[in-house]
């Protein structure tokens, strides 16, 4: 997984690099250069880098240097940088120019994470003028300088924490660093292929329908549907659904492998989709604290009324709030929470037991100790029974045996995988497309 930091943390991860690791600043800029060479365009001839005066600077200037090697036409935009690589690109013959000229990409190497704002006197100049003139490609090295419209963001060796509410395009490139190592700075992951690799459970040949559990879903309306139908197709053995006969019938023939009847014999129950703020959660709950269990939508609004429930949960609850239902069960305010959402589930851990998903562009897995970051999926999927539909699913793959967090996780990343499959096919993705793609190879 790939981790994430935020200024301090990743000045944190430099001085640790430099210190306990012994790497030195031209290594680490060195094997910068190289991965951001790899990944830039060499199809096409003309670059500018626009060069700033701390590290993000030499990055650049390393860069120029090699692009300089093969033959590309590349100058520096360069007040002020101190580093060797400046001395070499001007001995090696790169031109250096004031103002910008046409070119098909330049690259900001202004600032990154040793910037501070706000941006002033030369440096603002030179960032509007490259934002007028724009008839190139603006690459940006690890984070985008203030104010810069860039089309690309090259990340180098953890992922940006404020770029997480950018939607510019980015990717983390590696710098010769174990990822493993940055992790005493950071508790913060994003989510991606290898680790789903990772925990995916394979069938045995010999199972049977009860080796992937039973779900019990307590859920009305189109939601129950909704929440039962990801149950059954995500792959739990038994899929129960304790609903009103209006939705029962419904269920019968739109999820007919779904069983329509209660049950003494279960491992997970989800509790809320739709199924109304007045029913009795608490005895649901307290008589439930040995199994494992979703807690979503009307039951959390129950839940932010009779707030001593918090206090029994176990470690195998799950939470899924949206940031209002956050708002509510915690008693945070909502600007703080779209804030600040680490601090606010860290909190809110400290407190009480489980798992909680903050469901959004990001999704943020808290478990008491990591944060896992789910952010493939798309604005596309904003739309009604989305959480209904993710509910079920995280209750299946918890009966299936997945451990309690890596459930959230697993469910979480394949909604939105296929939420991200199908945004280049639809403007819209509703929960029923996503529900006719789960489990699909
Ligand atoms: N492990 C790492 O952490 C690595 C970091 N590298 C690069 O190093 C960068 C960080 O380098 P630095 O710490 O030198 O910081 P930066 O290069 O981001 O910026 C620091 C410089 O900008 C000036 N500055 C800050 N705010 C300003 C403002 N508002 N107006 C004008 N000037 C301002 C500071 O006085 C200082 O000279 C990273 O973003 C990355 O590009 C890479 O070289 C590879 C490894
Ligand atoms: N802008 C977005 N980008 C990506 N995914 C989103 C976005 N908005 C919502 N989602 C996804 O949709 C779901 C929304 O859940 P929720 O708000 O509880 O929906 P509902 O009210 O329909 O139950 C989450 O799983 C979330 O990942």
């Amino acid at each position: 997984m790939i981790n994430v930091t935020d200024n301090i943390e990743a000045k944190k991860v430099d001085t640790l690099l430099l210190n306990e690791y012994n790497y030195t600043e031209d290594v680490l800029i060195q094997n910068a250069a190289h991965s951001l060479f790899n990944e830039i365009d060499k199809t096409v001839n003309k670059y500018i880098v626009a060069v700033g005066p701390g590290n993000n600077g030499a990055d650049g200037l390393a860069l120029a240097i090699l692009l300089h090697s093969i033959n590309k036409d590349v100058k520096i935009i360069c007040k002020k940088n101190m580093s060797i690589y400046h001395k070499i690109a001007l001995k090696i013959g790169i031109p250096s120019i004031e103002h910008v000229q046409s070119c098909d990409i330049l690259i900001d190497a202004l600032f990154g994470f040793g910037f501070s704002g706000p941006v002033q006197g030369y440096y603002k100049e030179l960032i509007d003028e490259i934002n007028e003139k724009k008839d190139y490609k603006i690459i940006s090295i690890d984070l985008n300088t203030a104010h810069i419209n860039s089309d690309c963001v090259l990340m180098l060796s953890t992922y940006k924490q404020t770029l997480l509410n950018s939607s510019i395009p980015k990717k983390v490139l590696k710098i010769g660093v174990n990822e493993k190592i940055y992790e005493c700075v950071s508790n913060k992951y994003i989510v991606d292929e290898e680790y789903i690799g990772s925990i995916k459970k394979e069938k045995n040949e010999f199972c049977n329908k009860s080796d992937f559990g039973r779900v019990k879903i307590y859920a009305k309306k189109g939601a129950a549907l909704l929440a039962s139908r990801a149950s059954v197709k995500s792959g739990s053995g038994y899929t129960y659904l304790i609903s009103d006969d209006e939705t029962r019938k419904a269920n019968l023939s739109f999820n007919p492998e779904c069983i329509n009847s209660d049950t003494t014999k279960y491992d997970v129950i989800c509790l809320g989709p739709n199924n109304g703020v007045d029913f009795d959660y608490a005895s649901i709950i307290y008589t439930n604290l040995d199994k494992k269990m979703v807690i979503d939508a009307d039951a959390l609004t129950y839940i932010s009324n009779n707030l001593e429930i918090l206090d029994s949960l176990t470690e195998d609850c799950v939470l899924t709030p949206h940031p209002l239902e956050f708002s509510r069960i915690s008693g945070y305010d909502l600007n703080e929470i779209l804030e600040k959402p680490f601090e606010k589930l860290e909190e809110f851990g400290k407190k009480y037991k489980g798992t909680i998903i903050l469901k959004g562009k990001n999704n943020i897995i808290y478990d008491g100790h990591k944060f896992y970051i789910v952010n493939i999926g798309n604005s596309k999927m904003a739309n009604a029974g989305m959480g209904d539909l993710l509910s079920g699913m995280i209750a299946s793959y918890l009966a299936q045996g997945y451990k309690t967090r890596d459930a959230v996780i697993y469910a979480t990343y394949q909604q939105a995988k296929i939420g991200r499959y199908l945004s280049e096919k639809k403007d819209t993705i509703n929960p029923t497309d996503i529900l006719s793609l789960i489990n699909n190879k």
